[in-house]
């Protein structure tokens, strides 16, 4: 664990990754795991602090590979660059003089741009919630839903894919959707007109969403599984969204390496969440499926870096990989982009089980009543 200690320390604060390092099945000798506290204590970034003391606490244990990797010292930009992942992490420094140049870089594009302001966000509310304390409060909130059940059940029911509705007031690219934006009044009349899952937005710089709004929907009596809709780079997110009442969470492959995705994967099923995990291209979906104990796949017809919504995405990738995601017995979700009854039957034809719809919704004047609109038909509860 030398290397691991001088790699750490020599970083700046917030440079080094641990979620990419802890998880796995195998037991680890006492060795290791004091080695890893003490490593834990000389990390001055206390996301990685929080990490490694919550795996410990929990009784985490390593596998020796994924150790291995850790240890090299790489950090967190060149594992991921070396799984074809573009987007960068900023890493900002916690004090302005452990600066590293960093700061002066330009995201490449919107979806970096948003990665980057989540981590200036995560780390503020971090240090108004540390992780100890939002755990506990995930502990306290009532148990999750069946996410993937309830889209199981649509889609038998209707013989069509199920709808995951999003509640989304603004995008980047396509700016305020809805003026007059109330959540719980959508998410109401989504799920009066037979949507299976509800998705809340809840980046609030780029999406106009919020916490709150998932607290509130949740708590409105609406009785379908909530998706948490937010760039998930840290699983401090992904306790407090449970906090808040999801049960389901997006973790998008363009952003995250294969071991942050095993190991907040972990944490969602002991949180007895979904994990839908968002895909764009070839190599992204076949790393998520290398990955263990995936049940949804979502694949984004848009672009997070170009905007450009091409609905053939999910097309061209069942063709390739179909065979494999059915033997796997894994859901597919085809994302974004979808208007018309000609649409949604482009994509149920393509192979997926179920649909995410935002912006075709929303933007009309009853939302829930632009459902039957959407499919051509009613859709049965
Ligand atoms: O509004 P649309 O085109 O129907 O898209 C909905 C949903 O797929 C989209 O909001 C989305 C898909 N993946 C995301 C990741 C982050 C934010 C938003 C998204």
């Amino acid at each position: 664990m030398e290397s691991l200690l001088a790699a750490s320390s020599s970083l700046p604060a917030a440079a080094f990754s641990p979620p990419s390092s802890l998880s796995s099945t195998s037991s680890s000798p006492h060795a290791l795991r004091s080695a890893v506290a003490g490593a834990a204590r000389a990390v001055r970034c206390s996301a990685a602090k929080d990490s490694i003391l919550y795996a410990l606490e929990h009784d985490e244990m390593f596998n020796s590979a994924e150790v291995i990797q850790w240890e090299s010292g790489k950090s967190i930009n060149s594992i991921a660059a070396a799984q074809g992942i573009r987007i960068r992490r900023r890493c900002r420094p916690r004090y302005p003089s452990e600066g590293s140049g960093a700061d002066k870089a330009v995201p490449r594009n919107m979806l970096e741009q948003i990665i980057w302001d989540k981590e200036v966000e995560v780390s503020q509310r971090k240090a108004k919630k540390p992780l100890q304390k939002v755990i506990e409060s995930s502990q306290h909130a009532p148990p999750a839903r069946d996410f993937v059940g309830a889209l199981t059940a649509a889609y038998s029911r209707n013989v069509a894919p199920a709808l995951i509705a999003e509640v989304k007031k603004a995008s980047p690219s396509r700016g305020v959707l809805r003026e007059d934006f109330n959540p719980v009044e959508i998410a109401q009349s989504y799920e009066k007109n037979g949507a299976a899952c509800l998705s809340i937005l809840t980046d609030e710089k780029h999406f106009q969403g919020s916490f709150e709004n998932l607290e509130t929907v949740r708590n409105s009596g609406v009785k379908c599984p909530l998706l948490c809709k937010e760039f998930v780079i840290d699983i401090w997110q992904i306790y407090y969204a449970r906090s808040k009442g999801a049960d389901a969470i997006l973790l998008i492959a363009a952003v995250l390496p294969d071991l942050d995705i095993k190991y907040m994967l972990r944490i969602c099923k002991n949180l007895g969440m979904t994990a839908l995990i968002e895909v764009h291209d070839e190599r992204e979906l076949d790393r998520v499926l290398k990955i263990d104990g995936v049940q949804l796949i979502g694949i984004n017809n848009r672009s997070l870096e170009t905007f450009k919504v091409d609905t053939s995405n999910t097309k061209t990738l069942l063709e390739k990989r179909g065979d494999l995601i059915r033997d796997k017995g894994i859901l597919v979700v085809g994302e974004s982009g979808l208007f018309t009854p000609d649409d949604v039957a482009y994509v149920q034809n393509a192979g997926v089980s179920a649909i995410l719809v935002g912006e075709s919704l929303v933007k009309q004047e009853n939302p829930g009543q632009a459902i039957a609109g959407l499919y051509g038909k009613d859709l049965l509860h």
